[in-house]
């Protein structure tokens, strides 16, 4: 684990239940190779690194190989931003170049790839993908339906494809495997970039052609959750289309599909070969997946919390010995980077601990009441002293709020945990009675827009997995014989497969689903005629246009003449509060 960080006391309930076929899997990474650092529950579940990761992964890959059965590493996307690694670079070089193109991400054996929206919200991000890390995989970086326009000769113009389109490849146990990087249609993609959908995805030739001949099983990699959820942000699941497609053709080959996006674990079965799984977020879960293929034996997924007693413990192994030289060699170079970066350097001390998702708006702990009544409005008028005789009402997508804040120190690497994306703001100078309907009106046209998206839907299937048939918890108490005092925070799963799949027992942290997307600062007292300055992030500039020019028609609001509020962009603005507030 990286220097300083607070190691986990819990341990996993129950060995991992092996097949012929065996896959390991991560999602929504993030940048959180450094693992999470701090002591607050249930930070210490998560502890380990990515050099911890590595030595686990070698040595599952060996116990595989004893036991004479396959261990695939599989990851679905969005590796791009979320900490100091991914955005904290100084010399402003393109997003996760270091972390993922250069040094970190590519010392993992990963069998498959898939790519995530957050590698396409800059065109810089997507060339240095295409440019430097595509080619270490060779041809294991799947991006079945995304293309990238190349500026440069000789290949002025021409659009390619970002990855491999798909993968054909026998495991080391000799099962053909066809394999696939989906990525959901994802229209917020930068100029330069393209994203088909996946209706067109599975018409193409290539694609009929591809699934033609039966593999001994179906790999699918995808940036899309597998279960339809609330929020229509990540309300994208287009796997079902992929999936009919292979069907039609394959009424029986084992399909096996790892998803990705909603930050969620998550598992569904959708036939008796089929099954869709995913693992969470931010390095804080590992995903297990096996099945045995050769008797037809179902399936058994497990959801590892990401720490050093969960690594030893499946591949029993002591601390002496469990540390690969390779591992151990990634550990240093992140925590190298971390320090040439600054990232551990102490903005303030966060006087208490703020959460994301645990408690929604207006609670006390939730950081979107920190954000929107403290952190935003005062930081808005710290860097436009000139604006300050005109009240403001300051608009905020929060799904660019991305953690929680503890209490105690906080630093440069938090302040990208917590808010990693550079946007300007903009604004607009509005009578109130305007302004107080743009909030509303944005989250109307959100809403509309999921909503047509969700009319032409094609539901997922989903069979309750009929094996082991007891409740979850029943299997709950019998996997943990303790007092229920003994045990820690964390996550408790309910996905729609059976039996419990969390490897550690914990009690629940909780949590909601998100709603609205677009929040404000609280609305000052106005007369409808008070004028009022309305800003906004530059990432939500076009949705915002449009509500605006239609609650205030005549002006003819467009991006290009929006004026900037002030020089502080949105990852700047926990550092200035910090640095006024917490000092
Ligand atoms: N420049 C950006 C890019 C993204 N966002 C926010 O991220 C959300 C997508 O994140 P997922 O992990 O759900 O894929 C997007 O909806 C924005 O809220 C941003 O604010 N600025």
């Amino acid at each position: 684990s990286q220097p300083g960080a607070t190691q986990s006391n819990a341990w996993p309930a129950r060995p991992l239940v092996w097949g012929d076929i065996n896959f390991l899997f991560t999602t929504d990474t993030h940048g959180w190779l450094m693992g999470h650092t701090k002591s607050r529950p249930p930070e210490p579940n998560y502890s380990a690194d990515f050099g911890d990761f590595l030595s686990f992964v070698t040595h599952m890959k060996e116990i595989a190989q004893e036991k004479g059965v396959d261990l695939l590493l599989v990851d679905s996307g969005d590796l791009h931003d979320g900490t100091g690694l991914t955005d904290g670079s100084p010399t402003g070089q393109p997003n996760a170049h270091e972390a993922c193109s250069n040094k970190f991400i590519t010392r993992l054996p990963y069998d498959v790839l898939a790519t995530g929206n957050h590698e396409l919200y800059k065109y810089s991000s997507a060339l240095d993908t295409r440019q430097n890390f595509v080619p270490h995989w060779n041809g294991r970086y799947l991006t079945s339906n995304v293309n990238v326009t190349l500026y440069q000769q000789p290949d002025m113009g021409i659009s390619a494809p970002l990855g491999a389109r798909y993968r054909k490849f026998t495991t080391l146990q000799g099962k053909h495997v066809t394999a696939f990087g989906v990525l959901f249609h994802f229209t917020w993609n930068a100029p330069g970039t393209i994203v088909q959908s996946v209706e067109d995805l599975v018409e193409q030739v290539w694609f009929r052609e591809a699934i033609a001949d039966p593999p001994d099983l179906f790999l699918l990699a995808g940036h899309m959750p597998v279960h339809l959820e609330e929020d229509p942000d990540v309300n994208v699941n287009d796997w079902p289309i992929v999936y009919y497609a292979i069907r039609q053709v394959h009424p029986t080959t084992p399909i096996f599909i790892f998803g990705g996006h909603s930050h969620k674990r998550n598992c569904t079965v959708m036939d008796e070969h089929a099954i869709a799984v995913q693992g969470g977020r931010y390095m804080e879960t590992v995903g297990w997946l096996s099945a045995n293929l050769t008797e037809d034996g179902g399936y058994s997924r497990r959801y590892l919390d990401t720490n050093r007693n969960t690594y030893q413990y499946h591949t029993r192994l002591r601390e002496e010995s469990f540390d690969t030289a390779a591992g151990l060699k990634l550990t240093n170079d992140i925590a190298e980077l971390a320090n040439k970066w600054n990232l551990h350097d102490v903005f303030g001390y966060a006087p208490q601990d703020w959460y994301l998702d645990r408690v929604d708006y207006p609670d006390k702990q939730s950081i979107m009441t920190l954000f929107l009544d403290e952190v935003l409005p005062t930081v808005m008028r710290l860097g436009a002293p000139e604006r300050s005789h005109i009240p403001l009402l300051a608009i905020f997508n929060r799904g660019s709020i991305r953690y929680d804040i503890y209490h105690g120190a906080f630093t440069r690497n938090d302040q990208y945990t917590v808010l990693p994306f550079k946007n300007d703001f903009f604004y607009a100078t509005v009578p109130w009675a305007v302004g107080k309907r743009v909030v509303d009106g944005a989250n109307k046209k959100r809403e509309d827009e999921a909503q047509l998206r969700n009319a032409r839907r094609i539901m997922m299937p989903s069979l309750r997995h009929t094996q082991g048939q007891e409740s979850d918890a029943v299997v709950m108490q019998k996997v943990f014989s303790g007092p229920e005092e003994q045990l820690t925070l964390g996550y408790v799963t309910q996905d729609l497969c059976d039996g419990y799949a969390d490897d550690t027992i914990h009690l629940d942290i909780g949590g909601m689903d998100r709603a609205d997307d677009y929040m404000s600062s609280p609305p000052p007292e106005l007369d409808d005629d008070d004028l009022i300055d309305v800003i906004f992030p530059s990432f939500v500039a076009q949705p915002i246009v449009d509500v605006l020019n239609k609650l205030f028609p005549g002006q003819n609001y467009s991006i290009p003449t929006l004026p900037i509020y002030c020089g502080i962009q949105s990852d700047q603005v926990f550092e200035v509060y910090a640095r006024h507030m917490w000092n």
